[in-house]
């Protein structure tokens, strides 16, 4: 049976702001309290998104949250009406009104951790709802997380939903910015690739100094037993302390996989000759020839992956089997990584082509390419059982396109997120958006 993989990417959500609350992420950190564009972030997605559908890939696209989360700041105390609820924070608590504002639901690659069907004990895509535990802005995101993608996989015969693992430091879990899966063809059985952080049991595993590690091994080998993982087909990391320390947040910030192919920088991992060797024989024992394609750092160094999102790029196969990496504009920014790129294209290897794109808005916040999509590998059977609402198209592109026109904002201070008007704005716009998308009540503003 044919199978694919579609790349569903978060809808940039109308409260998309620079709050500065990501420690650890460079970009988050350095712009924070600039104005923001939700307008432009939200078209410059959904362009992403319309230029791989028209390169042939399937694409999906999964929609924002709301947003401020008023049910999050009740949780803190704030009361009486919404309107009330919001003055308060704005006045005894920014910081936690701006956490309640945040857009960060677009990065949807921290959404779930998602195991195609070929690879799990009961034959069906299993999804867990990543806790995104680190972060408090973050951690709000999982309940409507999980009810979304219960509304685009709906089906219980084809997609089995996991709630996020428990809410504590320990069971960190970032989704699929850690999880990446090697495979000959998206159907067949594959290797998935967890990448941790730090180890939150076992002191023997070493841990960065500065920044927190947010994946931890402990959760990573819950959600393979969730998913029903089994032994030969899972292979576990170690993210490279220093690299964290550095800025790498996310393991996808510095290493990228698809088909048989790691795309990754030499300083990414612990151990990495012995991961290369066991990545390699689990992938040969299922029939792959695992290859990978190491970025030295006398080329490019991990300052300038940081800056550039060199690795927080989209590798996909194209028809006749090579590759595509797409990237963001600041990989042409960067002469180092440019020139390394015209160089991989001219080497005759796997990946032929680069094609970029202005994700500027989003890459601010730290999010590139990568961090914008949710993975989904789908046989024929299950791609017709996916809600088709959420499947991109050229209408509805345009119907999207024009829905963005008429509810967001072109610029976002902190001061306008404390507007109860901002609050209507959001709720109409996702009503609305709900009906586009077939989602049916997803949002707590609708089931409450
Ligand atoms: N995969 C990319 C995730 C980026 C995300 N940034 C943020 O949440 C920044 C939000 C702000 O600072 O306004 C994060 O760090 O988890």
């Amino acid at each position: 049976m044919k199978s694919c993989e579609v790349n569903f990417d978060g809808l940039v959500g109308p409260t998309h702001n620079y709050g500065g609350l990501s420690f650890g992420n460079v970009a988050s950190q350095s712009n924070s309290q600039q104005s923001s564009n939700p307008k432009e972030a939200a078209l410059q997605g959904l362009q992403k998104m319309k230029a791989l559908m028209d390169m042939g890939f399937v694409q999906g696209v999964l929609a924002p949250q709301e947003r401020p989360d008023v049910a999050a700041l009740r949780s803190l105390g704030f009361s009486g009406t919404d309107a009330q609820v919001i003055e308060q924070a704005a006045r005894q608590a920014m910081p936690l009104l701006v956490a309640s504002c945040s857009a960060s639901s677009m990065w949807v690659a921290n959404a779930a951790t998602v195991s195609p069907s070929a690879d799990t004990a009961d034959g069906r895509v299993h999804f867990t709802a990543a806790n995104l535990n680190c972060k408090y802005h973050r951690s709000i995101e999982h309940p409507t997380t999980s009810r979304v993608l219960g509304a685009m996989f709906s089906d219980g015969k084809h997609f089995a939903h996991h709630a996020a693992l428990p809410a504590v430091a320990q069971f960190g879990d970032e989704g699929a910015a850690n999880h990446t899966r090697f495979c000959r063809e998206y159907g067949e059985a594959g290797v998935e690739f967890f990448v941790f952080g730090r180890s939150a049991f076992d002191p023997r595993y070493p841990a960065p100094q500065k920044y927190p590690a947010r994946q931890t091994l402990e959760a990573s080998q819950a959600v393979a037993r969730l998913h029903g993982l089994k032994e030969h087909g899972v292979v576990y990391a170690q993210q490279n302390p220093a690299v964290i320390d550095a800025g790498v947040f996310h393991n996808d910030v510095i290493a990228v996989g698809n088909g048989e192919v790691l795309f990754y920088h030499e300083d990414a991992f612990l151990n990495t000759e012995q991961m290369l060797a066991e990545l390699h024989g689990k992938l040969g024992k299922l029939g792959g020839n695992f290859q990978s394609v190491c970025v030295p750092r006398a080329l490019v160094s991990v300052e300038d992956a940081v800056r550039s999102y060199l690795f927080n790029s989209q590798l996909l196969t194209r028809p006749d089997g090579s590759m595509l990496l797409i990237v963001p504009e600041e990989c042409r920014a960067n002469e180092r990584v440019w020139q390394y790129l015209q160089g991989l294209t001219a080497s005759g290897g796997l990946i032929r082509e680069v094609k970029v794109f202005d994700l500027k808005q989003s890459m601010q916040n730290g999010g590139g390419p990568a961090c914008l999509r949710l993975r989904v590998a789908l046989n024929e059977t299950e791609l017709a059982a996916v809600n088709p609402g959420v499947i991109m198209t050229a209408p509805l592109y345009e119907t999207l396109t024009q829905w963005v026109g008429k509810h967001y904002r072109d610029s976002l201070r902190e001061t306008d997120l404390a507007d109860p008007q901002l609050l209507l704005e959001c709720r109409t716009a996702l009503d609305e958006l709900t009906q586009i998308l077939k989602l049916g009540s997803v949002y707590p503003f609708q089931i409450n």
